[in-house]
């Protein structure tokens, strides 16, 4: 039997797929590659195709026998979430309503979602746990909460069982070389710091200095995408025992501001980066950190890559041998 990866030609899904290559499970990933890479494929059969297009999905169903589902193929950036908030709606929820039908006709009853710490918004209590309050402050965060919905409609109706993985801020590259973060454009603080080491950038724009934080500046959680990706294949084999359908959060449990990430950035890179300081970025909240007890105990999920400086360190590695990101490989 296959796991079904969409989204696997991205960032997170590229490294869930190394992950279950190690296992030795068999895969297929579906891509529209409007983010992902050909190059980040390294384990299964890709099918290049929209989650939207139903007949492509029904082919992919088809000519697989598939008994589970990872779905990490969506939108996923707060700033521009809240410019186009439909860009959201449609791909998001409307994809994973494609997806859910498609894998209740073929009697696929198991997913593991990628969620994310923005369903919570402005935390009401640091660290967040799952039982925590959930208002997103952005369009993002709202559609990846409809879609946790969604699931749980469906498990209600059709018994489709979840684990919806909540994670907090994704950063780091596989400790292979061989894939690594390569978004275009790059909205995400680590890589446009490590860009900003490496001449590509002039400097990195801090959003905001007047939170409500030590430094005034934003505060997340950074887990190593290695980490996230082990999370998966966990989630996995939970749900094939038969357990209930789950949310966990995954985060490292320790918080960073963007200034000390800029900081940490410095040392492992020993390049100059310069910052400038430029208005809030609309819809972020000022503090995102996780708590994961749930995750360890009842995933049995321990994360190894826990040094911020190692997380920035494998990402530093990455940029600086693949600096046009998958353009420098023989497929983009
Ligand atoms: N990066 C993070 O820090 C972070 C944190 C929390 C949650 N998440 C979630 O994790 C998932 C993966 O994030 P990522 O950073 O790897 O993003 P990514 O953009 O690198 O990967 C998403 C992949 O899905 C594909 N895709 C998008 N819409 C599609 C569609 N309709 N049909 C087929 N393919 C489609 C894209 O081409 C891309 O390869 C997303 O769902 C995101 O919301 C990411
Ligand atoms: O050039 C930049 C980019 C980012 N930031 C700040 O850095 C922090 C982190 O931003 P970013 O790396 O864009 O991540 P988030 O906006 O926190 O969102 C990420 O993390 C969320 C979970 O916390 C996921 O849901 C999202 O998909 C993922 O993009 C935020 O405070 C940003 O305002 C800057 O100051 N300058």
């Amino acid at each position: 039997m296959a796991v079904l990866v969409t989204g696997g030609a991205g960032y997170i899904g590229s490294h869930a797929v190394a992950s279950l290559k190690e296992r030795g499970e068999e895969i297929v990933v579906v891509d529209n590659l409007e983010q992902g890479h050909r190059a980040a494929v390294t384990g299964g059969k890709l099918y290049v195709g929209d989650l939207r297009d139903k007949d492509f999905l029904e082919t992919v169903f088809k000519e697989n026998s598939i008994d589970a589902v990872i779905h990490f193929a969506a939108n996923s950036l707060v700033g521009e979430s809240m410019q186009n908030p439909g860009k959201y709606y449609h791909n998001n929820v409307y994809g994973t309503l494609c997806l859910l039908e498609k894998m209740i006709e073929h009697n696929v009853l198991k997913i593991v979602f990628s969620s994310t710490a923005a369903t919570y918004g402005e935390p009401e209590n640091v660290p967040i746990d799952e039982y925590d309050r959930t208002l997103p402050t952005n369009a993002y965060g709202e559609t990846k909460l409809a879609m946790e919905k969604m699931m749980k409609w469906f498990d209600v109706a059709h018994g489709l069982k979840f684990v919806s993985l909540r994670y907090f801020n994704a950063a780091g590259a596989h400790e292979s070389g061989l894939i690594g973060e390569d978004h275009n454009p790059e909205s995400h603080l680590i890589p446009i710091v490590l860009q900003a080491a490496l001449g590509q950038r002039p400097h990195i724009s801090v959003f905001g200095e007047d939170y409500d934080t030590e430094d005034g500046t934003c505060i997340r959680d950074y887990i190593h995408v290695s980490d996230l990706a082990d999370a998966h294949v966990l989630a996995v084999e939970r749900l094939r025992t038969g357990a209930d359908s789950s949310i966990y959060n995954l985060g490292n449990g320790q918080g960073f501001s963007v200034k000390q990430v800029i900081d940490i950035a410095r040392l492992v890179t020993e390049r100059e980066i310069k910052a400038v300081i430029e208005p809030r970025r609309s819809g972020d909240p000022a503090v995102l950190v996780a708590a994961s007890n749930r995750a360890r105990s009842e995933l049995g999920w321990n994360p190894k890559r826990n040094k911020l400086e190692d997380i920035i360190r494998s990402a530093w590695n990455w940029h600086v041998a693949n600096p046009q990101g998958y353009k420098g490989k023989t497929q983009e």
